[in-house]
């Protein structure tokens, strides 16, 4: 059974962990830094990034702890954060893109994309790329792309990524966290092509007990538990992005996530993907929109 007490000793790596103050990314990044990581907490303000410092400080760690400010719905934040931190770094061991956002109010991005499209996505494509040149001069890097089970009833309606159209917050959901897997499985086919020494590889936590749900009114929220056969801990959550950042058997290209029985061993094991999800022509085609419409083009 893999846990937490599995991790190697992570001193010396240097691990960004986006959306680190709450849920899933906060157990995250307590493990890491436990494990003796030197863990950036990226959050959208300074005062929850101090915070969550603070309360990670208050556990014993052999790592250390610096925080971001990320806004992954501007993409001038997020050149902004990339930009400061390529200054300041020398090393970038592995990237978790955990941050995210469900079923909000009909809202968009500064660059007006659906908040779940623009954040899940959008942002942690940008982000991905402008890190990916020291990313891939630190030896053995990887780069963890947070998705959710949710992906299965997702499709990318290239005709409405701003809700123009229409808005139906699960679909939209299901969207971005297709086009995490995408983003995942796609980069791992280039890095392929380009042999550089970098895994990326697609968590999914499963169903936690998180302030992801905070949007759910109360019956659908207990008819979604039900359905999943109640809730995991965060810190049970947060073990296939931690496998797939650390353990030294884990494979890119993969989606991590809990037993596929829905029962909880601990241990994160790869997942069956549905076929629309190994779908190359779509990750292409959304690989070339993201370059586009971001400016950041990767890995090459
Ligand atoms: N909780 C679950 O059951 C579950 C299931 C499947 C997938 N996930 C995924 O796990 C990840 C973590 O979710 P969680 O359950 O811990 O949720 P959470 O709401 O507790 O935490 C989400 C984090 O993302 C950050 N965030 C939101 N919008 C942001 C933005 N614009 N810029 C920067 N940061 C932003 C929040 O501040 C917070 O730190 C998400 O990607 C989510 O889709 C969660």
């Amino acid at each position: 059974m893999w846990t937490k007490n599995n991790i190697p000793d992570q001193s010396g790596k240097t691990i960004i962990v986006t959306g680190a103050n709450a849920g899933i990314g906060y157990e995250t990044a307590l493990a890491l830094y436990e494990a003796g990581a030197h863990v950036i907490l990226t959050c959208r303000d300074q005062h929850k990034a101090d915070e969550t410092l603070n309360k990670i400080t208050e556990h014993t760690g052999k790592g250390s702890l610096e925080t971001g400010i990320l806004d992954l719905s501007s993409l001038a934040s997020v050149k902004q954060f990339a930009e400061g931190f390529l200054q300041t770094h020398q090393q970038l061991d592995v990237l978790i893109s955990n941050a995210g956002v469900m079923i909000p109010p009909a809202s968009k991005t500064t660059e007006g994309w659906e908040l779940q499209f623009g954040v899940n996505f959008i942002g942690h494509f940008a982000l991905t790329g402008l890190l990916y040149p020291l990313i891939k001069s630190t030896p053995n890097s990887r780069i963890v792309t947070v998705s959710s089970m949710a992906y299965v009833r997702g499709a990318i309606n290239f005709d409405n990524l701003k809700s123009e159209k229409d808005y139906d917050a699960m679909r939209e959901y299901g969207q971005s966290k297709l086009a995490d897997i995408y983003l995942s499985l796609e980069l791992q086919r280039r890095i392929e092509a380009t042999g550089d020494n970098v895994l990326s590889i697609a968590a999914q936590p499963g169903a936690n007990k998180t302030e992801l749900s905070r949007h759910m009114d109360t019956d659908a929220f207990a008819a979604a538990v039900e359905r999943v056969g109640g809730l995991m801990d965060p810190w049970q959550g947060a073990l296939p992005s931690l496998y797939a950042a650390v353990e030294p058997e884990a494979k890119g290209g993969v989606l991590y996530g809990p037993d596929q029985d829905g029962g909880y061993r601990g241990y994160p094991a790869e997942a069956v993907l549905l076929p629309h999800a190994l779908d190359e022509a779509v990750a292409k085609k959304l690989w070339d929109f993201a370059e586009e419409v971001t400016g950041v083009s990767f890995p090459a």
